[in-house]
């Protein structure tokens, strides 16, 4: 198909998209943080201030693990009540800090605010630059947090020295949450090693990924190949194309694809062909953009007992999936053992710091210290390479196969679960170790959130620097720019957001692709036009979801207008529910800290926002549990308006169309905002965000919005438009009841 790519060329491309998306996202964090006081970066959840070490301990993996709590000057002044009636340690505030974050341990800055410096150091990767120590948080109790500091090796070191600086004479310090630049250094060193390598060290699957040769043919009818015709399936009731496609990934020889449209089952055909390439005795790394797409591997291949192992941070896995975590194989295997004897003695050590004053004898356990970390360390990495060498199946992100645990590891089968969400440097990562991967995703939805944009896209677009996409935000310029750009919503040139999976297949040709087509979420009628429109109208509804309605949920539900059809479309044309902009300047001419502050910006609509209540009231009358009920919408200003549904209705949840991706729910409310007689739909022009919306429900698609605006934004959202005209439930809202309802 298309000619072969220079992979130096290619490499040192995408280089330099990711040296200007990191930059984008420490220019991003670090604006939040040097405008805002540590007091308002507490109140948006961002930090934990007046804090003080106040023990250290050895945990997982050798770490050293600090417990952070309320510092004692701060504490007692906490409130009458707080301080008075016990005598044990006081709780810590409100605050955002969840187990699994990246933090920057730090002496705490005075309170007039962050320095230009701080702010940079506080967000930045670089060791020279900081002051304070980078760690995971481990724990979150009610009067203290555990962070795990990072173990040194991927910064310059000292890091020991820090640790003790800032767990010295009660020094007051604060927690705030930064960048994981960890994934952009792994990208980074893998694109480097791509754009060294030379011509000869190609592997044939290599030159596949690049085009440099084509694809070993694959057989038409597997049924009646030899190698894999004859397949005895683990799960009998796979449907025909779930089996077709597991076939085709035996068959292919370097690489193929798994086409996924919502619903139909990935990560359940990639199960069997886990067990079944398995079953081949062959080695497979499973990787993932995210820890959560992983452990939901370890959790579906538990139960077959397969001798797995799960690389990554003990904190930010599963509780479910720990026991196949790396970190405690290695302390409970035989050659564990012994790594905790030397790890009981640390934190001997560790306790006796704190009993001396005479710096004579601190300087000599610092030295033991020092010395036994290191031997800990080694046994602990021979351990760890013990266990990954024997294990048959390793699963890690895409980030975490660049780990040291890896290092000079190979794979006969890479496996990447939702490649459409992960930028294409990030699946280089493992497939370095790859003789042949097989990528599942579905790139008709939302791919990676991207901050920075290249420069011929942003000439296309308006000059804000908000993120893309990033569950919490709104999209911004870079999806306007991709709607524009047109075929599939795919930028032209070379940009992050071209994924691997986009690639391949714009390389390649349909031909290394198999798409599953039964789906086993939405009624017919709420799959139909996706189906249609992007999915070649293959997509089949399995007999036991095509007909379901909300009435025949498994609990008490009335027969009602609303509960009895699959598809409203609620119109709100004729333009007496126009949107607004939010405006971000509070009275006092000050930046108010909102989450959309960060994030450009945005839209809202009231009138939608009682007709979204009405809605929500409506089903829950009926008997519909509001846990069934979701409410999306591409705006953040609007969820912002519809946030005190929660306090209504318990249970109910609202969220982003970027952040609901890979959810469902039974009955779902779409919130399209867009009300204004230009006919601007923003980022409503791009498909994949308007695929993922309406893919969410299982038995109810409530459509709100003004078909007179979204009718202009393009020709998918006028097809929309007037397929739901023809084919939903079609209301016009009733402006009297809605008043009173606002
Ligand atoms: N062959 C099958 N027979 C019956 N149910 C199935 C089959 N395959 C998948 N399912 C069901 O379909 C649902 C979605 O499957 P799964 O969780 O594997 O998909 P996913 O990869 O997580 O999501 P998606 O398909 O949306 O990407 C699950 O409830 C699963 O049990």
């Amino acid at each position: 198909m298309t000619a072969g790519v220079d992979i130096p060329t290619f490499a040192r491309t995408q280089l330099s998209l990711l040296a200007a998306e990191l930059e984008a996202e420490i220019a991003e964090s670090s604006a939040l943080v040097s405008l805002h006081s540590p007091a308002a970066l507490q109140r948006a959840g961002v930090a934990l201030i007046n804090l003080t070490v106040a023990s250290q301990r050895t945990g997982l993996g050798g770490r050293t693990v600090l417990e952070l709590a309320p510092h004692p000057a701060t504490a007692s002044s906490a409130g009458p009540g707080s301080s008075s009636s016990s005598s044990s340690a006081a709780d810590l505030p409100e605050h955002g800090i969840r187990v699994g974050d990246i933090v920057l341990v730090a002496e705490q800055p005075s309170s007039g605010g962050v320095r230009k410096k701080e702010a940079k150091a506080a967000s930045s990767s670089s060791s020279s630059e900081r002051s304070g120590v980078k760690g995971v948080v481990t724990r979150v109790g009610k009067g203290a947090v555990g962070v795990a500091v990072d173990d040194g090796s991927e910064d310059g070191g000292g890091k020991e020295d820090r640790v003790d600086a800032l767990a010295a004479g009660e020094k007051k310090v604060w927690i705030v949450k930064v960048a994981d630049d960890v994934t952009f250094r792994r990208m980074n060193s893998t694109m480097e090693r791509l754009a060294k390598m030379e011509e000869r060290e190609y592997s044939a699957f290599v030159r596949v990924l690049f085009g440099l040769s084509s694809p070993s043919p694959v057989p038409a009818d597997l049924t009646k190949d030899e190698e894999v015709g004859e397949i005895e399936w683990i799960d009998p009731t796979l449907n025909d194309s779930q089996k077709d496609a597991i076939r085709f990934a035996l068959a292919s020889k370097e690489i193929g694809l798994i086409h996924g449209p919502p619903g139909t089952g990935k990560t359940h055909t990639l199960i069997e062909l886990i067990l079944q390439l398995l079953k081949r005795n062959l080695r497979i790394l499973v990787c993932g953009p995210s820890n959560i797409s992983v452990d939901n591997i370890v959790e579906r291949l538990a139960p077959h007992k397969v001798p797995m192992v799960r690389l990554g941070h003990p904190a930010r896995l599963l509780p479910s999936v720990l026991d196949h975590s790396l970190d405690v194989l290695t302390r409970t295997s035989e050659a564990g053992a012994i790594v905790k004897d030397v790890r009981a003695e640390m934190d001997a050590k560790q306790a006796s710091i704190r009993k001396t004053r005479n710096g004579r004898e601190r300087r000599a356990i610092y030295a033991d210290l020092k010395e036994l970390r290191k031997e800990y360390r080694e046994r602990e990495r021979k351990c760890v390479t013990d266990l990954v060498a024997g294990s048959k199946v390793v699963l890690a992100t895409l980030h975490g196969a660049g780990g040291f645990q890896l290092r000079g590891e190979q794979f006969d089968v890479v496996i990447i679960d939702e490649a459409s969400q992960a930028l294409e440097a990030q699946c280089w990562v493992p497939l370095l170790a790859a003789k042949k991967a097989i990528c599942a995703g579905d790139h008709l939805q939302l791919p990676p959130t991207i901050k920075s944009l290249n420069s011929k896209s942003k000439a296309a677009t308006t000059t804000s620097s908000s993120s893309s996409r990033k569950g919490k935000g709104d999209a911004g310029p870079a999806a306007a720019a991709a709607a524009a750009a047109g075929a599939e919503g795919v930028i032209q040139g070379p940009t992050l957001e071209t994924t691997l999976f986009d690639r391949l297949l714009k390389l390649h040709g349909p031909s290394i692709k198999r798409m599953l087509t039964t789906q086993y979420r939405m009624h017919e009628k709420i799959m139909r036009f996706p189906s249609d429109e992007l999915y070649e109208g293959k997509l089949i509804a399995a007999d036991a979801v095509k007909a379901r309605l909300l009435k025949d949920l498994p609990y008490e539900v009335q027969d009602t207008d609303d509960t009895r059809e699959p598809l409203i479309f609620i119109d709100t044309q004729g333009g007496d529910f126009l949107e607004k902009n939010e405006d971000e300047q509070d009275a006092g001419g000050g930046k108010k800290l909102t989450k959309s502050s960060l994030y450009g910006d945005s839209k809202s609509n009231e009138m939608e926002a009682a007709l979204v209540r009405q809605h929500v009231r409506s089903l829950v009358d009926a008997g519909v549990k509001p846990e069934d009920i979701a409410v999306v919408t591409p705006y953040n200003a609007q969820l912002a308006i519809l946030a005190p549904l929660k306090e209504t209705f318990p249970g109910i949840e609202l969220g982003s169309v970027d952040g609901f991706q890979g959810r469902e729910k039974e009955a779902v409310i779409v919130s399209l905002v867009r009300s204004n007689p230009d006919g601007e739909v923003g980022f409503l022009g791009e498909k994949r965000r308007l695929n993922v919306a309406m893919t969410r429900p299982k038995r109810s698609l409530t459509v709100i919005g003004d078909s007179e605006t979204v009718k202009k934004g393009s020709k998918f959202l006028k097809d929309w438009m007037e397929f739901l005209e023809e084919n939903a439930d079609l209301r016009y809202p009733d402006l009297t009841s809605l008043t009173q309802e606002a």
